[in-house]
């Protein structure tokens, strides 16, 4: 089991981010500072256009701030061009999804793989899917699982790796909630037990009794910081 420390995986100071659409721009991020600390599990709630996926994508360097800093650890993230956005995404970022994104013609198992093949320290594919008790359905193709199944699947090829942190953007958005809740039990498992600094995007307030901290974005600046004293499991949770 690994807790919580107070060292800081991320360090975002002043982000704003603007879209420019032709004569319109839109202020999707206004001057957000935070930081995510080692092994924590942080909820990001807030509505609709509140800037929670334009956060996340900056963190896990799939976009880049119009102004502000990002560290990664000692790395810069605003200093980094394209190609060492890609190395880092590839090393350390593990990313999931409303929409699961496997590939139809391949099993479980060799959907996980695509990623072991190419990651620098992974875990075995099936010890992977064992993690997120998919082991037994290795050899189904996505078409033969139900949608939780093949979330838990997407999480096992985001975590195969073995990346420091995982990022979900509302992984359980297209789920009911039984489903979202065993999605969401597969989560913190990986928190507990590999250490994965993990975000989760939501718009549920009741996920955010899982976390470490809940982080809620208003208008694309932080509107709150509460820490939970008691993380309440996934099974526990109801909406
Ligand atoms: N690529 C883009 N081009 C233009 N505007 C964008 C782009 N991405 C996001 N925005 C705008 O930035 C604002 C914040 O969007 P963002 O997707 O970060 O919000 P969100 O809180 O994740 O919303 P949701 O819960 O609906 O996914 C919104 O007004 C959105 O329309």
């Amino acid at each position: 089991m690994k807790t919580a420390t107070q060292t800081a995986v991320f360090r975002a100071v002043a982000i704003a981010k603007t879209y420019q659409m032709g004569e319109v721009s839109v202020r999707a991020l206004r001057g957000v500072s935070l930081e995510l600390y080692e092994h924590e599990f942080v909820v990001l709630l807030g509505a609709s256009g509140s800037g929670k996926s334009t956060l996340l994508n900056i963190l896990g360097g799939l976009d880049v701030p119009t102004s502000g800093t990002v560290h990664y650890l000692d790395q810069e993230l605003t200093a980094c061009d394209d190609a060492d956005l890609t190395r880092y995404r590839r090393d350390n970022v593990g990313f999931v999804f409303q929409f699961y994104n496997l590939i139809p013609s391949l099993t479980a198992r060799e959907n996980v793989e695509l990623i072991t093949e190419i990651a620098q320290s992974p875990m075995d594919a099936v010890d992977a899917l064992d993690l997120v008790q998919m082991k037994e359905r290795a050899n189904h193709f996505p078409a033969q699982l139900s949608g939780g199944e093949q979330q838990r699947v997407a999480i096992a090829r985001a975590i195969a790796k073995q990346p420091k942190v995982l990022l979900c953007d509302e992984p359980t958005g297209a789920l009911d909630v039984h489903t979202g809740i065993v999605v969401l039990e597969a989560i913190a498992r990986i928190n507990r037990e590999l250490g994965t600094t993990t975000a989760v995007i939501t718009h549920n307030a009741a996920i955010s009794q899982m976390a470490d901290r809940v982080i809620s974005l208003s208008d694309g600046q932080i509107a709150g910081v509460e820490t939970n004293h008691r993380k309440v499991q996934a099974n526990e949770l109801s909406w």
